[in-house]
């Protein structure tokens, strides 16, 4: 048991020693984004499904609120959370457009979405980068394992941080962390330096 225990921090650490090489420049291009977005009167509609939707309202509760520091709250919508509107629409249409009919009635040209699917396989998180190109809104996916259809369809502007692995867990891990330090950098971009 304990060795299960140890191989799972360890092959954690390693998802993230690997995502430092590659993703910095991806995280910082998603952050410069976001900020570009709230300085002009935008706002970041987050999704993704089972972990990757507490990853989102992890993400947009941190925006809304705050994440280490003192500051104005900040425009984000979490589109996992609100349960009357999830279930009326999976259960008059279809799960797959749970995201996407929300992101067409409260997406706006300048708005970003902030898709998270481990696999980028799941057919909602497909028409939610959909409806958000219909919309006119930049896209940062979150991703893993080889991106999916999701990285198929992303358009050139928007921007994809893949996580390179093939196991959920771990990509939910380096999801997290990357979520961590677009707050950080968003702060930082609009706030100045903390110190
Ligand atoms: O958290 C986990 C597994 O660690 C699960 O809840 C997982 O998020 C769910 O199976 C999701 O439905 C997976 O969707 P996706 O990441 O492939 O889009
Ligand atoms: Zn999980």
């Amino acid at each position: 048991m304990l060795d299960h225990i140890t191989n799972h921090f360890s092959d954690s650490i390693d998802a993230k020693i690997r995502a430092a090489e590659d993703l910095p420049p991806l995280i910082a291009q998603a952050a410069e984004l976001m900020v570009h977005s709230l300085v002009n009167e935008g706002k970041i509609l987050a999704c993704g499904n089972g972990g990757c939707a507490a990853a989102a309202q992890h993400f947009t509760s941190e925006l809304l609120n705050r994440f280490e520091r003192e500051r104005p709250s900040l425009p984000a919508i979490s589109l996992t959370a609100d349960t009357s509107t999830l279930t009326s629409i999976a259960n008059d249409y279809s799960y797959n457009e749970v995201f996407s009919k929300q992101i067409r009635a409260l997406g706006q040209p300048g708005d970003m979405l902030l898709a998270i699917s481990t696999s980028g396989h799941s057919p909602n998180i497909i028409q939610a980068i959909q409806a958000a190109h219909d919309r006119e809104m930049t896209v940062i996916a979150l991703t893993g394992m080889d991106g999916g259809n999701c990285a198929r369809l992303l358009h050139p502007e928007d921007v994809e941080i893949r996580v390179d692995n093939q196991v959920t867990a771990r990509i939910q891990e380096v999801h997290l962390l990357t979520l961590h330090c677009i707050c950080d950098l968003i702060d930082e971009f609009l706030f100045g330096n903390a110190e």
